[in-house]
């Protein structure tokens, strides 16, 4: 499969929020990644059909997605930044209504639910009302309803907002428990969702596209930028003036940071391998940027 985002853009009003943005998805993960307000969500409802671009086209494998209409959404898993339930429903009255808007037969829908809460982890709580439900949990049933119909394309807006640390590791394992023949995109602010299992990286800013790479290609152009020193608390407001200061990491014997920076910012300092991390402060702090 191949999706082909063509030159769009959307204009709220007198705010634009995509402007010119292209890109082409095969099948594997890809990491949407940006700070608040760079057009995420913008960008991942029109590909979910339910925004319509000012202009430009998306295509999978070259046909319009508006004129493909249902024959799209056959196709599409969404997960949407906030969704909306029936409190009221048990999980897996939810999920079968789910299905029954997708058009499941009644047979199929009932295995396909069951496999869905238990590859989300919920198969415990299928009878439990919505309303009883944390967050973490609600996401993870956000997530096996956008997986119901096995999309071929599968777009999660923030899938693991809310989740604690062993539910986004759980996560993780059901992204790359999914078989590779789709198209995944995931946006996020936590760097570490997307470091081990997003095969390209999009990074993008007030609506354009920065630069779309392997996550090891464009850590490579970090390489010898990344450097680590201890310090102490005397000079943690000046290192901070002059560079961008990632991870501080106060111990018993001092302050380790991690500085972006093109020379040796200090005598002490020694380079480090390059993370996700280093990368998102590097395209999105306009001191550092080329
Ligand atoms: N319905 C709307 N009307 C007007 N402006 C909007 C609307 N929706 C979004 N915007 C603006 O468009 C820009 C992009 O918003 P969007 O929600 O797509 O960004 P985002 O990257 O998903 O941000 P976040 O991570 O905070 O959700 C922002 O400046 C936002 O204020």
């Amino acid at each position: 499969m191949k999706l082909t985002i063509q030159d769009i853009s959307k204009q709220y009003k007198d705010k634009w929020a995509i402007s010119h943005f292209s890109a082409e998805l095969n099948n594997g993960v890809y990491g949407l990644l940006g700070p608040n307000g760079a057009g995420k969500t913008t960008l991942m409802r029109m590909l979910a059909d339910i925004l319509q671009p000012t202009a430009g086209n998306i295509l999978l494998d070259g046909e319009d997605i508006r004129t493909m209409g249902d024959g799209y959404r056959d196709l599409l898993g969404y997960l949407p930044q906030h969704c909306g339930f029936y409190k009221q429903f048990t999980a897996h009255r939810f999920l079968m209504y789910i299905a029954s808007l997708k058009g499941q037969e009644k047979k199929y829908a009932l295995a396909k639910v069951d496999e869905m809460l238990h590859l989300v982890g919920l198969a415990d709580h299928a009878n439990r009302k919505i309303k009883s439900f944390s967050g973490g949990m609600r996401r993870r049933l956000g997530i096996a309803q956008a997986l119901l119909n096995d999309p071929k394309v599968l777009i999660l807006d923030e899938p693991t907002a809310g989740l604690d640390p062993k539910e986004r590791i759980r996560f993780r394992n059901i992204l790359s428990e999914l078989s590779g023949d789709r198209i995944v995109l995931l946006s996020t602010h936590i760097v570490s969702d997307i470091e081990y299992v997003a095969k390209e990286v999009l990074l993008m800013n007030e609506g354009q596209l920065l630069k779309q790479d392997r996550l090891v290609t464009l850590l490579e152009q970090l390489k010898g930028m990344v450097w680590k020193a201890m310090i102490d608390e005397s000079q943690l407001s000046s290192l901070k003036r002059h560079y961008k200061v990632g991870n501080i990491l106060r111990q018993p014997s001092g302050i380790e940071v991690r500085i972006l920076s093109k020379e040796q910012p200090l005598p002490s300092a020694r380079t480090e391998t390059p993370g996700l991390e280093d990368l998102y402060l590097y395209y999105f702090n306009e001191e550092l940027a080329e």
